[in-house]
């Protein structure tokens, strides 16, 4: 346990709130600090972010993780209603599931309409939740911001022209966020693995949690790291598909969560992803001939996905190679 702390205090923290966000992009100071983001996410696929109220306005991370715990609390007949063909959407709560102590809901583009919270909270409630409605749409427009502000920083971060902007700006032209929560293991275990070990499906992973630790890392030299996400703050994890982008120097970390005899852990996470029809293309600059050769044919967030559904490890692999 006393080795997990130490590792843990590799995984560096960013303060946004010292005017990160407000930093001038292409100052100086915007420049560093890009670097450093950058080379987080190579060495460890992840970094935590510490954020003031001018990023996410005081009270909703509250009002989202209150309204969250009393969703659970409805009647496993409601929460069934909330159904989406699409794999890891829709509600997955049942016990003979494989991973039984996550109940989770998966919600695609819920900031891009006011109707899609609006229609998930009426199914719910009703009499309808407009708090919780708002709380839902304010935090997932909030988490993808800043998505995308970590993405132009790796931009900066790698020195490449101004026009891939655009192309990583379609990194989170859609998204899905997940309403998740982990129960309290039965048995007498001290530690129970409640979502197994894998990489991410989107480009960008965004996660807030509430009060509860529970989230590690798998690090590159092998060791678990406990990751302790900073009250009102984030986790952002590169995903697949970053990796392929920037022709692997991005670390798509392996992440699970294990959970103690406690106490239930609340999580929101916000994956940015592009279109399914978009093509993840390594940019010309990323790859050279002899340290960097060109790591992943171009594909489509199509392909990709239909891969990872049947199988999820090795879903990147298969563009692996020219
Ligand atoms: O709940 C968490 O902290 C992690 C969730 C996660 O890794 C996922 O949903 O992909
Ligand atoms: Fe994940």
């Amino acid at each position: 346990m006393k080795e997990m702390k130490s590792e843990n205090m590799k995984i560096p923290c960013f303060d946004f709130s010292e005017g990160g966000v407000a930093l001038e992009e292409g100052s100086e100071e915007w420049k560093e600090r890009s670097k450093k983001v950058r080379e987080a996410c190579e060495m460890h696929g992840c970094f935590l972010l510490m954020c003031d109220d001018g990023i996410v306005p005081k009270g909703v991370h509250e009002e989202l993780f209150n309204h969250m715990k009393q969703l659970f609390d409805l009647p496993e007949e409601t929460k069934k209603q909330h159904i989406n063909p699409k794999p890891y959407r829709g509600y997955n709560g049942n016990d003979d599931s494989p991973i039984p102590l996550c109940e989770s809901f998966g919600i695609d583009d819920l900031h891009l309409s006011a109707a899609t919270p609006q229609a998930f909270t009426n199914l719910m409630w009703p009499q309808g939740n407009p708090h919780f409605c708002e709380a839902l749409k304010t935090m997932t427009s909030k988490m993808l911001e800043l998505c995308f502000l970590v993405l132009k920083m790796i931009v900066e971060g790698y020195g490449l022209p101004h026009r891939y902007i655009s192309d990583v700006e379609k990194m989170k032209s859609s998204s899905y966020s997940r309403l998740i929560k982990y129960k309290i293991p039965k048995g007498n275990n001290n530690f129970e693995t409640a979502l197994p070990p894998h990489t991410d499906n989107s480009a960008l992973t965004i996660l807030c949690q509430h009060q509860v630790q529970g989230l590690q890392v798998l690090s590159k030299t092998g060791k678990w790291m406990q990751l302790e996400i900073p009250q009102d703050g984030f986790v952002v994890i590169i995903g697949d598909i970053l990796k392929a982008w920037s022709n692997g120097r991005l670390h798509a970390v392996t992440h699970r969560v294990e959970m103690s005899g406690e106490k239930e852990r609340y999580s929101f996470g916000v994956f940015a992803m592009p279109k399914e029809e978009m093509d993840i293309e390594v940019p010309s600059e990323l790859v050279d001939d002899k340290i960097h050769p060109l790591r992943y044919r171009p594909f489509n967030y199509g392909e990709y996905f239909y891969h990872f559904v049947s199988n999820p490890r090795e879903a990147l692999q298969v563009f692996a190679g020219i």
